[in-house]
């Protein structure tokens, strides 16, 4: 049988689009979409500076899309008013007038058009997706990956940050190297330095002995800073300081010692937004954002569901498609935890044999594996470390939604029914995508 292959596109060539200033201080101002994005406030770093001073540093972006021109406030002071209408988020049309403080921007289509680069591949790493706005991404990873360049990674929860710091360390020359992974918000502030340039034997009480932090962990390969835009704002400078000297300082000595990794930052926050709000230092967001890659989220991409489902339900041995009319179901759905939400939809429905029951109406907390239903013989299959991982994932997820049913959604309240504390109880809710209630939580 001949197997026709449909080559994919390596480039996609969008309507360009200016931006003129109408009126305001920096009237016949302009800047043309190159790259298909373009960024508006009064920082140098914008591809259109606007000098009237009720505009952010940051103010507002605007991207071009396959079939649209979206606009998103970055977190500005005044806010942006497309037509008169305040928006977060919106869809211009052509013509459209920005309002930012006392300036109105022209958002005018022009002939020359923009290209932009695509992967002609739908994988990078362990990362899938067949749809414009993934090959996209997968078009910068495969141009910076071999660099040393400083990657920030931002988009929604789940939506792949952390495959994409490991994909890029896999695609180094690095990769034989460590990859190492530190959290910033999952220590309490007070422990983040020592965690991050270690410490020396009593430099503080419980400092028993001599620590390495993550930087000289992660000597001669890559530093992952995951949940970055949680970083106490007190140790900004320091962070910074290890990023431009490439030395670091453990706590308690003054020895200052040479370390050589590559650093992959990601946040689910809009990191300029934080800078604006002033809870993010402006220096270390340019050192960090050299490489800026936006994930988008899943419903961005709708297009990809169908093969994520397929990828799953794959992996779980359970044949090569998917039931059609499975695949409809799941399809038909938004994703608010993106692609880890999907992923363990297709593997409860799966594992448990519930894909009958999708799409009936859901208790707060629906019990996936109640302690008195027997798991699918099917995870016996998969090999043993994935087994027991499945049963783990498994049991904390029937065993949290009960404790927060009864709590009737509380996370502090679930917390303390079950002897721990809210900030375990959220981590663990975040890893496997249980979302909360609407009910208020202190
Ligand atoms: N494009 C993708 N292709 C295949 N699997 C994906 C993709 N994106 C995410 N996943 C799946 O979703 C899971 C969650 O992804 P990941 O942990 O990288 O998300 P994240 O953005 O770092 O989330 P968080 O902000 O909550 O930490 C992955 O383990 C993987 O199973």
């Amino acid at each position: 049988m001949t197997q026709i292959v449909e080559r994919l596109a390596a480039k996609l060539e969008l309507p360009g689009l200016r931006l003129s200033v109408v009126s305001g201080a920096d009237l016949g101002k302009e800047a043309v979409a190159e790259s298909g994005v373009l960024r508006v406030g009064a920082a140098r770093d914008n591809d259109l500076v606007l000098s009237d001073p009720s505009v952010s540093r940051r103010h507002f972006q605007v991207t071009l899309r396959q079939h649209e021109v979206r606009v998103d406030d970055l977190g500005s002071t005044n806010g942006t008013f497309v037509q008169g209408v305040r928006i977060l988020s919106a869809i211009l049309a052509p013509g459209s007038l920005v309002q930012v403080g006392n300036t109105a921007i022209r958002a005018i289509p022009i002939e020359q058009p923009v290209h932009i680069a695509l992967s002609e591949k739908t994988r990078f790493g362990a990362l899938l997706g067949t749809s414009v706005e993934m090959r996209r991404v997968f078009a910068l990873l495969e141009r910076v990956s071999p660099s040393d360049a400083t990657v920030l990674i931002q988009g929604e929860t789940g939506t792949g940050k952390e495959l994409v710091a490991e994909a890029i360390h896999a695609a180094s020359p690095r990769a034989d190297q460590p990859f190492v992974t530190f959290d910033c918000g999952s220590v309490a502030p007070s422990l983040v330095e020592s965690e991050l340039f270690g410490h020396v034997r009593g430099a503080f009480s419980g400092a028993v002995r001599d620590r390495l932090g993550v930087f000289e962990a992660a000597h001669g390969g890559t530093l992952f800073l995951d949940e970055i835009g949680e970083l106490p704002l007190d140790l900004q400078p320091k962070l910074l300081r290890a990023l431009e000297s490439r030395q670091v300082q453990r706590v308690g000595e003054n020895r200052w010692r040479s370390v050589d990794v590559r650093v992959v930052a990601a946040t689910h926050r809009e990191l300029a937004a934080e800078v604006n709000r002033g809870r993010f230092r402006e220096d270390l967001y340019f050192r960090l954002a050299v490489v800026p890659v936006h994930l988008p989220p899943l419903r961005a991409r709708g297009e990809d569901v169908p093969m994520l489902i397929a990828h799953f339900w794959q992996r779980l041995g359970r044949g090569a498609q998917p039931p059609p009319e499975f695949v409809a179901r799941l399809a038909s759905r938004a994703w608010p935890g993106n692609v880890r939400e999907l992923r363990n939809a297709v593997e409860r429905a799966a594992l448990l044999g519930a894909v009958e029951s999708l799409g009936a109406p859901k208790p707060i907390y629906p019990s996936s594996a109640p302690a008195s239903s027997p798991f699918d013989p099917a995870i016996l299959d998969l090999p043993l470390t994935e087994a027991q991982e499945k049963m783990e994932e498994l049991f904390t997820r029937a065993y949290l939604e009960r404790a927060l049913t009864k709590s009737g959604g509380s996370v502090s309240g679930a917390a303390r029914s079950i002897g721990t504390n809210r900030r375990y109880v959220q981590r663990l809710m975040k890893r496997y995508a249980i979302k909360a209630s609407d009910v208020d939580d202190e």
